[in-house]
């Protein structure tokens, strides 16, 4: 008979920018979390709440937040709400991992998580993700990264196969610098360790550090702005400088059309992720799109049986005319009628961009 549960459940908050890697992370958990029952919260930015989907049908306990950050759109009632279903003995979870938005201010998860009442959790540490091809272009827009990693517990230096050697170790320098005492592992993929996040007894200074940051010492911290109660400062918040367009098309989108409308994306386009149907390019397929900066990325996946054939994106940016967007990529809708004859020769300017999905066990191709 297994004894009753009386441990608590650790809960890890998982953060990083907009395309730092912390859904590829997540999935590298996911794929390696060697028996242990990992319960996830997901919370997407935009409407579409394509991180879900991302993370959708590797774990039975998938819950996601909703719309917007998690900061504004859930209260602490409603983060306890999930957390209770997810603390349930039948869910028989190890560890609970919450991946916040891009935009979301760490903080305010961390804060929501200590100040909860819920008796079978207990606060198990904040990841930050970084991207080390964009880290110094994203401080400089951003210092408030910088408070970010002073109450991270574990930096997670990703997609360092992006970087040569020598950048690499001066990144990882700076990086340690703001963030001391938290280790920093850097990464390609989010290939960590697993028990760097489910142990955290066994991660340098993971405990100092946790017991370092009370409620108290980021109520200090935070002392005039607020949160997000409709008291405090939310403009100061990463998010209120960013919106999101969502788009969704039942109709396939034109390759060549789409591939233009992406090569001429506006500066303040930081970020576009989503799933594209391309009709009659590629009828076994949708595309996975990934933009992050100038990168761009497409993932063919196959559709399942039964999906609906959509095209879901969500776009976020600062500084971006909304409407313009909308239209533009309406205008990159598919004409009605027979297809094309050259249909799969439209798909090359994809193709351009095409990565398959890495294996998890295997180097990285260089992007
Ligand atoms: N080259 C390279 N690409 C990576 C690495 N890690 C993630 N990526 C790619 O970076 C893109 C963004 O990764 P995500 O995991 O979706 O990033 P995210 O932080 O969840 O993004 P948001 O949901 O927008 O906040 C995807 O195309 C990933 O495949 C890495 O180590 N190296």
């Amino acid at each position: 008979m297994t004894p009753p549960r009386t441990q608590q459940i650790p809960v890890v908050v998982l953060a990083g920018f907009l395309g730092s890697g912390k859904t590829t992370l997540l999935n590298h958990l996911l794929h390696n979390r060697a028996g242990t029952r990992i319960g996830v919260i997901v919370n997407d930015f935009g409407s579409i709440e394509i991180d879900a989907m991302t993370v959708a049908g590797q774990v039975g306990s998938t819950v996601s937040l909703g719309n917007g950050c998690l900061c504004c759109a859930v209260d602490a009632s409603e983060l306890d709400t999930f957390l209770e279903t997810l603390t349930r003995p039948s869910a028989r979870l190890d560890v609970i991992v919450i991946e916040a938005s891009g935009l979301a201010e760490p903080q305010e998860l961390v804060r929501m998580l200590l100040a909860s009442e819920n008796p079978h959790i207990r606060y198990g540490g904040l990841v930050e993700v970084i991207d080390a091809a964009e880290f110094d272009g994203v401080r400089e827009r951003h210092p408030e990264l910088d408070r970010h990693l002073a109450v991270a517990d574990l930096v997670v230096l990703n997609k360092t196969d992006r970087v040569g050697e020598a950048e690499r170790e001066r990144l990882r320098t700076v990086v340690a610098e703001l963030s001391r005492p938290a280790a920093v592992i850097p990464a390609v993929h989010g290939r960590i360790d697993p028990e760097l996040l489910f142990d955290p007894a066994l991660r340098p200074d993971g405990e100092e550090k946790i017991r370092q940051l009370t409620f108290e010492d980021l109520l200090r911290e935070e002392a005039g702005e607020e949160g997000c109660d409709g008291h405090g400062d939310h403009d100061g918040h990463l998010h209120a400088a960013y919106e999101s367009v969502d788009f969704t098309s039942d109709v396939p989108l034109d390759p060549r059309r789409f591939i233009a409308f992406l090569d001429s994306r506006p500066e303040g386009l930081y970020r576009i992720k989503g799933f594209v149907d391309f009709g009659a390019g590629d009828r076994d397929n949708r595309y996975a799109l990934h933009a992050v900066g100038r990168f761009l990325r497409f993932v063919p996946q196959p559709w399942a049986r039964d999906e609906q054939r959509l095209t879901q994106l969500v776009l976020i940016g600062s500084g971006i005319d909304a409407e313009a967007l909308r239209e533009g990529l309406a205008a990159c809708r598919a004409e009605p009628g027979p297809d094309a004859p050259d249909a799969e020769r439209a798909m090359w300017g994809v193709l351009r961009y095409v990565q398959q999905e890495p294996d998890p066990e295997d180097v990285p191709a260089e992007v």
